[in-house]
C-alpha cells in the first residue's frame, strides 16, 4: 500500500502504533541522514526505540560487502523477527534495505520512505530488492514487498538537479511502455524542477503499481517495465567497473534511445516515433560518451542479462508510444547499429 504523507506523518505514526514491533531501524545513507533524518524524526512518534544503519551513499555501496556488515549489525544488535527496518533513502537504500530485510533471519518487515523522485515512482514500489554483484547490475536479490511505502514529496526540495532528471527517466519509460498522454504531458516540461514534476508522480506510480500488480515476478508483462535497461544496464555496468559510475536514470534514458532505434530497425515502431522519442530524450539528457566502450564489451554484458533465455537476449521492446512488447529476440546486427546510431548523435 502507497500513503502519501501529511505533513504531520499521521499516517506514519498510525502504521507503527498499530503494528507490534520490538524495535526500529532506520538505514540511512550520509545524504538521507543529513536531509530526510532530521524530518523523519521530528514528526515520528512511537515507544519504540530506534537505532540509525547508515551506509555511503552511491551505486558503488549496493553489494554483498555492505549487505553483509548490516546483516552483522542487525546481528550484534539482536535485531529480532519482530523488527521493522525502515529503507530512508533512494534506490540504493529500498534495494539494498530490502533485500537484507528480506533475508535476515529469513524475513524481517521493512517499510520503504522513498527520498529521491526515481525511488517515489519507481524504485520503491513492486518489490523488487538486491545488489550488485561484480558490477552486474541486480544479480543477487528476492522479490519481497515493504508492509507499506510512504511518501512525502517534500523531500524532493533538497535533491540535486541531476538526481532530479535520472528519476525523471524512469517517469518517461512509464510513458513510453504504457500511456502516451503521460508521455506527451511530461515532454510539454521545459525546465525540470520538483515543482513541474510533482504533480505526474501519482501517475508514474499508478503504471509502476498496475504492471507489477499484474505479473510479481516478471514472468510476462513486468518485463516491459525493462525497457531500456537491457543496454541501459550494460553500459551502467562498465561505467561503473571502470570506477566511473552514472545515475541510473541517465543509464535508461542513453539505453531507450538505443532501444527506441533498435524498435524501429526491427519494424516495431514507425521512424517518426523512434524520431520523436530519442529528440526529446537529447532534450533532457546530455550525451553519455560510450567511446570507451566497445560492441565485444556490451554484448557481453547483455548475454547475462536477467530477461535471457536458451542464451538469448531478449529485449522489450516499444510497439508504439505508450505501448510495449517483451521477449523480442533481435539480431546481433541491428544491436550493434543501435550502438552505432547512439554514438553518432554525438558528431
Ligand atoms: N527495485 C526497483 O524496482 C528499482 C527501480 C529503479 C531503480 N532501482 C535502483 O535504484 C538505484 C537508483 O536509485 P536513486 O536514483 O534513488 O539513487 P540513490 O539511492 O543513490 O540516491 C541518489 C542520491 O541522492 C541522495 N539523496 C537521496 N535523497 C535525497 C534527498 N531528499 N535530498 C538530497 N539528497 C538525497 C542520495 O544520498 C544519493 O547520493 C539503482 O541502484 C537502481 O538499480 C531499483
Ligand atoms: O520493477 C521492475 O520490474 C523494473 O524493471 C524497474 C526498473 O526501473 C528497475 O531498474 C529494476 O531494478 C530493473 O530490474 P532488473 O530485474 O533488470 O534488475
Ligand atoms: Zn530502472
Amino acid at each position: 500500500m502507497i500513503t502519501i504523507l501529511n505533513d504531520d506523518f499521521s499516517q506514519l505514526n498510525t502504521f507503527l502504533h498499530e503494528k507490534s514491533f520490538s524495535k526500529i531501524f532506520i538505514l540511512v545513507d550520509e545524504n538521507t541522514h543529513e536531509y530526510c533524518l532530521p524530518v523523519l524524526l521530528g514528526n515520528m512518534e512511537t515507544d519504540l526505540g530506534f537505532e540509525i544503519l547508515e551506509i555511503e551513499a552511491g551505486e558503488e555501496m549496493k553489494n554483498i560487502q555492505t549487505a553483509n556488515q548490516l546483516w552483522e549489525i542487525l546481528t550484534e544488535m539482536q535485531a529480532d523477527r519482530k523488527a521493522l527496518v525502515i529503507n530512508l533513502g533512494g534506490g540504493v537504500i529500498t534495494d539494498m534495505g530490502g533485500f537484507i530485510s528480506s533475508t535476515y533471519k529469513r524475513g524481517v518487515q521493512f517499510i520503504n520512505i522513498p527520498t529521491t523522485l526515481l525511488s517515489m515512482c519507481d524504485a520503491s514500489i513492486g518489490g523488487k530488492t538486491g545488489i550488485d554483484l561484480m558490477n552486474y547490475k541486480n544479480m543477487v536479490g528476492t522479490f519481497a514487498f515493504p508492509e507499506q511505502i510512504f511518501i512525502y514529496p517534500k523531500f524532493l526540495e533538497t535533491l540535486p538537479f541531476k538526481e532530479l532528471r535520472s528519476g525523471f527517466a524512469e517517469m518517461l519509460k512509464h510513458g513510453l511502455i504504457a500511456d502516451k498522454a503521460h508521455w506527451e504531458s511530461l515532454i510539454q516540461i521545459h525546465k525540470l524542477d520538483a515543482e513541474a514534476i510533482v504533480t505526474h508522480i501519482q501517475t508514474s506510480m499508478d503504471i509502476k503499481q498496475d504492471v507489477v500488480e499484474k505479473d510479481f515476478h516478471e514472468r510476462n508483462i513486468r518485463k516491459t517495465l525493462n525497457f531500456g535497461h537491457t543496454i541501459g544496464h550494460s553500459v551502467e555496468s562498465l561505467c561503473l567497473s571502470q570506477g566511473n559510475p552514472i545515475l541510473h536514470g541517465e543509464a535508461v534514458a542513453m539505453g531507450m534511445i538505443c532501444e527506441a532505434h533498435l524498435a524501429y530497425l526491427e519494424d516495431l515502431i514507425s521512424q517518426q516515433d523512434a524520431e520523436t522519442i530519442v529528440e526529446n530524450l537529447q532534450r533532457y539528457y546530455p550525451y553519455l560518451d560510450i567511446s570507451d566502450f566497445s560492441d565485444e564489451s556490451i554484448t557481453a554484458l547483455l548475454l547475462n542479462d536477467k530477461k535471457n533465455t536458451d542464451s538469448k537476449i531478449n529485449f522489450s521492446l516499444l510497439s508504439g508510444i505508450g505501448s510495449c512488447t517483451y521477449d523480442h529476440q533481435c539480431s546481433q546486427e541491428n544491436i550493434l547499429k543501435s550502438l552505432e546510431f547512439y554514438r553518432k548523435l554525438n558528431d
